[in-house]
């Protein structure tokens, strides 16, 4: 099917429709509570929200009763099991297994009980580790992935794959969304398991505090990343549920990337810690690079707008306001 057969399915406006029934999956996350912002600050007026105590997204059977009963409009499907590389590492059937359910009943669901339009979020982990740079959107499936999350990548191409499919057979407009790394306010900063910007927002703030003389960063300092605020992956998520519907996933990077040595430093700044840093080797770098090619959502309209400087110390404020109580 060529993509102007998918274009053909682009009938769902959504943007000046703020009365329409919208399910946010995972909304006390750090992309879902991102997304309520926005769309709460745009003026729509019928979020339909359930936390993960409320509606477990991996029991088929309750969801399924709560697509029948509430019948949402537009889905964004934010709710995912995610963590950092040593989680990804470390948990390899949690990563493959729960993203799987979690998608599967929700785009299945989303489909059969008449949701007009559906935006899946991936994330850069699914293209291969030595992808070119910057990697476009049909790296895809071209080699290797990175062997510490390659349990969620395969869940995630398994969710592209899954709302082309839908599209294909159905002429159902689900579309995807691929970001980078993403940070920002509601984060998770867990010491062990989040990603690298909050464990050493927390890692730094907490050896400020105490007045230690060093602070452990993992690996050699070497990987480049490229880091998105959350609130601009926000405004991309609801631009592309706007003016987006097409086969092909599409990237959402800031187009700037550091290497961790001169994350680690601008951390250490922003949170005004005087001590030095300590690499630990023995942790895994994961993938090399990996900056996401976004010239394609650029075409069509969408920019970042946050600097890392000023998300940062945005972040560093959220967090000591919120996390540091
Ligand atoms: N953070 C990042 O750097 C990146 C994130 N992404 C993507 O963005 C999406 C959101 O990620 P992010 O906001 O960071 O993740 P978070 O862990 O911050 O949020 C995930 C949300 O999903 C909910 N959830 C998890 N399991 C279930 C379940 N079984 N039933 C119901 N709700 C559940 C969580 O609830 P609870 O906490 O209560 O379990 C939480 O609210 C994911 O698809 C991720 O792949 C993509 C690229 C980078
Ligand atoms: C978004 C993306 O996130 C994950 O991939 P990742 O980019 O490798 O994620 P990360 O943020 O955990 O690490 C980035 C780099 O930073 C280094 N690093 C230093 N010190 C700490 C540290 O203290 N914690 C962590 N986590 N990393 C550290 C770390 O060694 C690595 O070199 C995927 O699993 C997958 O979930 C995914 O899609």
């Amino acid at each position: 099917m060529g993509s102007q057969d998918n274009n053909a399915l682009s009938s769902n406006s959504f943007l000046p429709y703020k009365s329409a029934k919208v399910f946010v999956a995972g909304h006390r996350g750090l992309v879902g509570a991102a997304i309520v912002r926005k769309l709460t600050q745009l003026g729509f007026t019928n979020l339909v929200l359930r936390s993960h105590a409320e509606l477990d997204l991996t029991r088929q059977s309750d969801v399924e009763a709560f697509f029948v009963f509430e019948k949402p409009e537009f889905v964004i499907v934010a709710a995912a099991k995610v963590g950092g590389i040593h989680a990804n590492n470390t948990y390899p059937a949690d990563f493959i297994a729960i993203n799987l359910q979690i998608q599967t009943n929700v785009i299945d669901s989303a489909y059969r009980n008449g949701t007009k339009k559906l935006l899946f979020l991936g994330s850069s982990c699914i293209y291969p580790k030595f992808a070119p740079q910057p990697i476009p959107e049909d790296a895809l499936l071209t080699g290797p992935l990175e062997p510490t999350n390659e349990w969620y990548a395969i869940a995630k191409i398994a969710g592209i794959k899954m709302c082309q499919a839908y599209r294909i057979q159905y002429k159902w407009d689900a579309i995807s969304g691929m970001p980078t790394n993403l940070y920002g306010p509601y984060d998770n900063f867990h010491p062990e398991n989040s990603h690298v910007l909050p464990a050493l927002m927390r890692r730094f703030h907490e050896a400020k505090v105490k007045g230690a003389k060093e602070v452990v960063v993992w690996g050699t300092g070497s990987p480049l990343r490229e880091f998105l605020h959350v609130d601009d992956l926000a405004d991309a998520v609801v631009f592309m549920m706007e003016k987006y519907s097409g086969l092909e996933h599409l990237n959402v990077g800031s187009g700037k990337e550091v290497t961790i040595k001169e994350l680690a430093e601008l951390m250490k700044e922003v949170v005004g810690f005087e001590g030095d840093l300590v690499w630990d080797s023995t942790k895994p770098d994961g993938t090399p690079r990996k900056l996401m090619d976004s010239s394609k959502l650029a075409s069509l309209g969408w920019t970042p707008k946050v600097s890392l400087k000023d998300g940062l110390a945005d972040t560093y404020k959220w967090y000591l306001e919120n996390v540091n109580l």
